[in-house]
């Protein structure tokens, strides 16, 4: 968990050890291991159905799989429940999804400032951080979410992510609703995390020149996270 009296915990960001998981009897995760230390990029790739969105989730403690261990910052999220769960999403875990998430009627600013409020963060020390970051990452000034353009919604969602100074950033699918320009300025924003902020980043996708962008590409198959060597990314 995200401790900032004492800084961030020694060891992997990210360990996933012998994750095992079925949907209706169909194995999604075999003995799935996955170590992500800070400032590194991974991306995930595979199959529509091959369990990456489930994966994210078991990251995140929404779903409790069937077997193994998933250690984020040092902590167990296996173990975890209630409010330490919501605590370790809020303060150690940023997320962007594909539509960002929003909340549609609040202001870019309400809505990076409010995942700041919710850590428990002073309000105006919030509403102060989340203005520094959306003006760093660009977003125009607005009454709400639905004014901004696809791309501006997104480093909106990107802002919220980064608030609470994440140690893992989980992304899925954060470009699968931008044109080719937005995807390419979304993924710069994204890839950069780990090296200017020290953060891992876990981003799952389909496009493979997002893909190709990690420093290290695994393919989700057969219920195991596998290494994708950089020719197969540029020709999958
Ligand atoms: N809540 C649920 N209940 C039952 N089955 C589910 C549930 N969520 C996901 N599944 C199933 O689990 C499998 C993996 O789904 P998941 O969304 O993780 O795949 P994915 O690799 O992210 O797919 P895509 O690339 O299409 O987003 C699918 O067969 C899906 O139907």
């Amino acid at each position: 968990m995200s401790n900032s009296d004492t800084g961030p915990a020694p060891g992997p960001v990210l360990h996933i050890q012998d994750l095992n998981h079925s949907v209706r009897d169909r194995a999604l995760f075999k003995d799935l291991r996955l170590t992500v230390g800070a400032g590194e990029s991974v991306a995930i790739t595979g199959p529509s159905g091959s369990g990456k969105s489930t994966l994210l989730s078991s990251i995140l403690g929404l779903i409790k799989p069937h077997g193994g261990s998933i250690r984020v910052a040092g902590a167990e999220v296996t173990e975890l429940r209630g409010r330490r769960i919501a605590e370790l999403r809020s303060e150690t875990i940023g997320t962007v999804f594909q539509f960002g998430e929003l909340l549609p009627e609040l202001s870019p600013l309400d809505n990076v400032a409010l995942a700041a409020l919710l850590s428990r963060s002073d309000r105006a020390g919030g509403y102060r951080r989340a203005q520094e970051l959306l003006d760093e990452l660009r977003v125009p000034r607005a009454e709400t979410t639905e004014e901004l353009s696809g791309g501006e919604h997104q480093r909106t969602a990107v802002a919220r992510a980064l608030i609470n100074s994440p140690e893992l950033v989980l992304a899925d699918e954060p470009t699968g609703s931008l044109d080719p320009d937005a995807t390419a300025r979304i993924a710069d924003l994204l890839f950069d995390l780990p090296r200017r902020r020290r953060c891992a980043l876990v981003l799952v996708t389909h496009d493979v020149e997002v893909a190709a962008r990690a420093d290290r590409v695994l393919r989700l198959e057969a219920g195991q996270l596998v290494p994708v060597r950089a020719r197969e990314v540029a020709e999958a």
